[in-house]
């Protein structure tokens, strides 16, 4: 949130606002090869949005108890859900944009809007078409309790024009999920009086994911008739794609590799970010080889987890063989 000009930092809003619209314009996305993914219909288009405001002239609410410049957070909630119902494009963002520019619009006494959201995902479900084989029902849907996209943009209004600008813009994917069964080690860390984990030359590696990035151009996260609109699910598979091509030596070369992938696929992006969390399933009966059977349980806390952002010139780096030494790509034994 956008400090005052007198440092101070203030802000109130509404969380959990659940809108679920529907028949919003379908998404369609340009193909990547790591995806099936080509868009969606939007017949389900619901999100669960985190609203707040900030401005000088709201200072005597806090202060004084003076309510007068209070635009009620329950006001905020209605905003949101009646504005939804107007919004003609097809993204996330552009919703989440269309929402908070139009607020500082209404409220001229504001001066800045943060606006988040999460998509709630509904999957369409697959019926039995008439001459054979499945359509999907375009009527029933399934609530999906897996990873979604989620996105935050922050505006304020620009002290010359007057108008709404926003100052940031970033989307996402938020809870990705993945259990690779074999082909992840995690050796070769230091090993001294402190250390009791043992090498794995092949590991349950059980990942817990968000996935962040930020475009070159914000029109193009929030406009997809540009065509550079990056879906979530297109995000989604490449992560799942390169976890199976790769063998990874750790998380922090996984979600590197991820990353570079991701910025290589879409030059539309200029920088991209992850937050992993180590769920490895521990061990109870050690499989005899790959490929054959063993038992594992839930991990005990604590977890471990990473961070890691990186930008387009990581990719040129990497691209130009800048890279001090080559990168693990067989670990692990044979
Ligand atoms: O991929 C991993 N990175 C680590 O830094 C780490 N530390 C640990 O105990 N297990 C793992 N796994």
């Amino acid at each position: 949130m956008m400090k005052l000009t007198t440092g101070r930092t203030l802000y109130y809003g509404k969380g959990d606002v659940l809108t679920y619209r529907t028949y919003a314009a379908p998404l369609r996305v340009e193909p990547i090869p790591e995806s099936a993914y080509e868009g969606d219909r939007n017949v389900i288009f619901a999100h669960n949005i985190t609203f707040s405001v900030s401005g000088e002239s709201l200072l005597t609410s806090f202060s004084e108890g003076d309510n007068s410049a209070i635009v009620a957070t329950d006001s905020m909630k209605n905003f949101i859900l009646r504005e939804t119902a107007t919004f003609e494009g097809s993204t996330t963002e552009g919703l989440l944009a269309y929402v908070g520019e139009r607020f500082l619009e209404r409220y001229v006494h504001l001066t800045g809007v943060v606006i988040a959201g999460d998509r709630l995902p509904f999957d369409p479900l697959p019926v039995a078409a008439e001459g054979g084989g499945y359509r999907n029902s375009e009527l029933v849907y399934r609530k999906s309790h897996n990873d979604h996209a989620s996105s935050r943009l922050e505006f304020v209004r620009d002290p010359v024009t007057g108008r709404a600008r926003c100052v940031s813009l970033q989307s996402g994917i938020s809870d990705l999920q993945l259990i690779k069964v074999s082909g992840s080690s995690f050796y070769g860390f230091i090993r001294d009086e402190y250390t009791t984990l043992p090498d794995s030359y092949d590991r349950p590696l059980f990942i817990f994911l968000n996935i962040q990035w930020r475009y070159g151009d914000i029109v193009d996260a929030c406009d997809s008739s540009r065509g550079s609109y990056v879906a979530a699910e297109q995000v989604r598979d490449i992560a799942h794609h390169v976890f199976h091509e790769r063998r990874s030596p750790s998380i922090q070369y996984l979600i590197y590799q991820i990353g570079l992938r991701v910025l290589e696929r879409f030059p539309q992006l200029e920088a991209v970010s992850f937050e992993s969390n180590n769920r490895t399933w521990e061990t109870v009966v050690e499989p005899a080889e790959v490929g054959s059977a063993g038992v594992y349980t839930e991990p005990r806390p604590p977890y471990g987890f990473q961070g890691f952002s990186m930008t387009r010139a990581d990719l040129a780096a990497e691209s130009a063989g800048a890279t001090t030494s080559e990168p693990v790509r067989q670990a692990g034994h044979g």
